[in-house]
Parts: C-alpha cells; structure tokens; sequence
C-alpha cells in the first residue's frame, strides 16, 4: 500500500472480532495509519440497553494496562474507572476473613467491568477516521490466503465479500478465523474443557450506596472442589463468580437445595446476595464452561493472523486471559515496527516468540486450577507466600515469587516458569540442607550426650 508520513507502507486490516482485544488491536493499528475494518458478530454494545446487575468485571494487572498506555487509554480507563485491589481476602467456612497483600503497598490489580472496557475500546477506536467497524457481520468462511473474507449480515443473512492485506482473528475462544487456519497443513491444535464450569452472581450495593464487603480486595471463598470469587463493581454492587464441577451445579436444582448448600458452604455471602436474588440469580442461567485452547503457528504468511483468545484461550485461575491478549496486541505492534511493517517476517517472529508464552501462561492457569484446592489448606498458600514475600524482600532483583512475576511484571510468562523452576531447585535444596544439618546436629547432640 501506499507509504505514510512515516515512510511505513499502510496496509488494508480486516479484524474479525470487536472483543476486547479486537478492539485494542484496532486502536494500535490505526494509530499507525492504516486502514481498519473491524468485524463484529453482535450489534453495536453501546446501543443495548444496561441491565442492573448483570455487569461482568474482571481484573487488570501491568501486562493489560501497559498495553492500554501505549494507546493513551490506561488513564480514562484504568485510573479513573478501574477499583485498585490490593489484598484477597479469604473468606473460611466459620465466617472470619484474612486478608494476604498483592506486593508492596502500592502494588495493586485493578477491577474493571468488561462492558465499559468494550464500549470504550469501541469508542477510542472509532475516534480514528481510518476505522470502521461492521456491527452484526459474522465470518463464515475465508481464503485466508487471499484475504479473502465472507461474511454474513445477521439477521438477515445476506452475504458480503471482504478482502484486505491483513486479516486479525480476535474473535475469541471458538474462533472462526482459527477454524479456517486449521485448514492450512502444519497447523496444531488441541483444547480442553474442564469438569467446572461458573456462573455469575451479584451482591448489590447496599441501601447507603455503599459496598457491602472491604471493597479494595478480591473476595475468595476456597471451597477444595469448589470456589467462589467476588470483584468489586463500580456502582458498589460486587459480582461474584461461583466456579464448580457440572455434576455439582445438577445436583442444586432446587431453591431448598440452593439455599441449604450456600449456607453450608458459604454462609457469610448469603445475607449479602439476599436469599431471593440467589435464588433468582441461580436459576436466571445456567452455568458456562471453561476451556483452554492451544494452538499454532498464529500466522499464515503475511496474510493473517490470530491473538487474544483465538490463539490462546485459557482458564481464568490466574486473571490473565485479557491481560495476555492485551500484550499480544502490545507485542505484535513492537514486532510490526521492529520490521518496519515488513508483515510476513513481523507475523512470523511474532508467532515463533509469543506462542511459548501463551502456552506457558495458559500451563500455569491450569496449573492453578489444578492447585486450588491448596487454597483450601491455606498453610501451604500462606506459607509459600510468606516464605516467598521473605525472600523477595532479601534479593528483590533475584527472588521474584511465580505470582508477583505474572501479574505485577512484565516477564515473559515462560520465563516466569523457567524462575519458578529454579527457585524451586533452590527451595528444595536450602529445605534438604536444612533438614541434614538439623540431623547432622541431633546425631552431634546425641553422641557428645551419650559418650
Ligand atoms: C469467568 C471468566 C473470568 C475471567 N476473568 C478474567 C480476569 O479477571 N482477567 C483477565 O485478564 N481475563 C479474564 N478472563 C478472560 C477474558 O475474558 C478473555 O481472555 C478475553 O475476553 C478475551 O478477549 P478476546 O477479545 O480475545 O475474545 P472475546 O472477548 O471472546 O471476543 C471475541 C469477539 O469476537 C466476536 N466473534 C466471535 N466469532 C465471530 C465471528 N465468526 N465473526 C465475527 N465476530 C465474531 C464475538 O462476538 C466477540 O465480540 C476471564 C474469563 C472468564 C470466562
Ligand atoms: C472475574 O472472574 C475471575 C475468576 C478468576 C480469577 C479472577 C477473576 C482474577 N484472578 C486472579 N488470580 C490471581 C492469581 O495470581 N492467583 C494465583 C489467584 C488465583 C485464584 Cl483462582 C484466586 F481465586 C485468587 C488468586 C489470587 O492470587 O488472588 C490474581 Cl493476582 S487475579 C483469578
């Protein structure tokens, strides 16, 4: 295409998905002066009506807010909209809380609801005269190859013909443009559902408009099998997330089994939802499932590419899959300037460098899935925090724990495993050497007592 003031060629990008991601992505290619035309299945978000209550949150960290910077939108969106939350707060079966900070006092992760983010992301990106979006278009089939896009108008089904230079996949966990890649030879994939699935609850603000729970913190109630989770709302309701196995969620079908199951295992929250909206809320939907998907390379030539959770959806035991898709769009502008929009060896680094990190990171969101349970026996959770909290106070530079890595750094997520990996090995070694010095001194003790 033609160059820009810059003297980078400017290029026609079609981005399939007006998501979360896909709606930074196109602020982070229009910003560069290209043409963008963004897709989305739904209609346009900010003309559907809000319903109290039903707002969905989730938590921001440094990966997500960085690229939210790069686009000077971290201010409007995190700072001023954003709840900072320092601490969880764990909530156990007798009622009582404790809480265990993030980091340092001012390290924080922010609560941000997922509708605002998508309107505003919406709204930045169509501030710029090179984008336009294409609400109520669903992708139906492509030659990826070509550029080629086909897309069907809902409702009423009539098809249009797409091309572009560029075509962006972040039409999210079943994507469509991933299904047309897998078409291509070489292409892997493999995903995972998991035997739990969640479902979202609402504790409302209380009568004075205030929050009805400590509200700078992550609310968790470990439960072993099961875990319920609350993040703070803007208008001081909370939205809580109930994660738990399907055969679970089968067995509560009634409000008598609802109610009698919540004050078994979660009596402090019943009184903050109210036993009619738990009850309405429950049967309001049923509960969704969680997936995890892997897949690569991200590219076909220069042609197209996926990101966000088209290319890596995860898991949400590590609040990371926003964030992740946010640094994809962060990245893969870096390796698009680095090769001065030279796009074929731009997608190519971009895949070959991202893909062990969002293998990584979508590893350690099951991983923790897997560990929750160990959120139950908080000694172990405790332990490894304070032991970890120790050591990063001693060697700040040397001790990073595995969690303050992912979600208050900006290391590469396979770095973050190959540094717990290793503080591992030296854990096991400093425990071992203990434990032989410890015998060394009580058979030293023994001798000198009985000889
Ligand atoms: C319960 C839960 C809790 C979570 N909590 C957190 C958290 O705390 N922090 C965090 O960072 N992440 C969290 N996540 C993950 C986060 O929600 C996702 O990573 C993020 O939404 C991915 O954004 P995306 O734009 O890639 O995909 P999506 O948000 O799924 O957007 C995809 C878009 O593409 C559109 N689309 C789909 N198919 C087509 C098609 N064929 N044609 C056109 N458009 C199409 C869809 O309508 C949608 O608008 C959580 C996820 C879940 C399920
Ligand atoms: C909106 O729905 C959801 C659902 C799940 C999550 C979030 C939002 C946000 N989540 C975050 N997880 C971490 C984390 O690193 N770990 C290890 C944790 C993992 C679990 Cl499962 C947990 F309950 C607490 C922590 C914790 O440390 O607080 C953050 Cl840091 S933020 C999980």
């Amino acid at each position: 295409g033609a160059n820009g003031c810059d003297g980078f060629p400017k290029i026609k990008v079609a981005i399939v998905g007006g998501g979360l991601v896909g709606t930074l992505s196109a602020c982070y290619f229009a910003k560069r002066g290209h043409e963008v035309h963004l897709y989305e299945l739904r209609p346009d978000i900010r003309e559907l009506e809000h319903v109290p209550g039903r707002s969905i949150n989730l938590a921001l960290s440094v990966r997500g807010r960085a690229a939210l910077k790069e686009v000077g939108l971290e201010e409007q969106l995190v700072q001023r909209h954003g709840i900072p939350m320092y601490a969880r707060m764990i909530h156990e079966l007798d009622g009582s809380t404790r809480s265990i900070p993030y980091g340092k006092k001012d390290q924080c992760i922010y609560s941000v609801g997922r509708r605002f983010l998508n309107e505003s992301l919406l709204t930045a990106a169509e501030k710029y005269p090179n984008v336009h979006c294409h609400f109520n278009q669903k992708l139906v089939s492509a030659n990826l190859k070509q550029g080629q896009m086909t897309f069907e108008r809902q409702p009423s089904k009539e098809i249009e013909q797409v091309e572009a230079q560029l075509v962006v996949g972040a039409d999210g966990a079943f994507s469509s443009v991933r299904k047309q890649m897998m078409k291509q030879p070489l292409c892997d994939f493999s995903q995972t559902y998991i035997p739990h699935g969640y479902l979202e609850l609402c504790i409302p603000a209380l009568s004075d408009g205030t929050h009805a729970m400590p509200k700078n913190y992550l609310h968790i109630w470990p439960r072993g099998r099961f875990m319920m989770i609350a993040l703070p709302n803007q208008d001081a309701s909370w939205t809580v997330t109930l994660f738990m196995p399907f055969d679970e969620f089968g067995k509560l079908d009634t409000p008598q089994r609802l109610l009698a199951f919540f004050k078994e295992h979660f009596p402090d929250a019943v009184p903050l939802i109210g036993e009619e909206k738990l009850v309405s809320d429950f049967f309001a939907c049923k509960p969704s499932p969680l997936v995890s998907v892997k897949c690569g390379p991200y590219n076909i030539g220069d042609t197209a590419l996926i990101i966000g959770d088209a290319a890596h959806a995860m898991v949400p035991f590590y609040g990371q899959g926003m964030n992740a898709g946010f640094e994809d769009c962060r990245l893969l502008d870096a390796v698009l300037l680095k090769h001065k929009f030279d796009v074929g060896p731009a997608l190519k680094e971009f895949s070959t460098t991202r893909r062990p990190d969002a293998e990584a990171i979508c590893g350690l969101a099951m991983y923790n899935y897997v560990e929750m349970r160990d959120l139950v026996n908080r000694k172990s959770f405790l332990i490894r925090k304070k032991v970890d909290s120790l050591l990063h106070s001693l060697m700040p530079n040397l001790w990073i724990p595995l969690y303050t890595s992912v979600t208050f750094s900006h290391m590469p997520y396979a770095q973050c495993i190959k540094n717990k990996e290793w503080q591992d090995k030296i854990l096991d070694r400093a425990l071992t050497l203990m434990a032989a010095s410890l015998v060394a001194f009580a058979a030293f003790f023994f001798y000198n007592a009985t000889y």
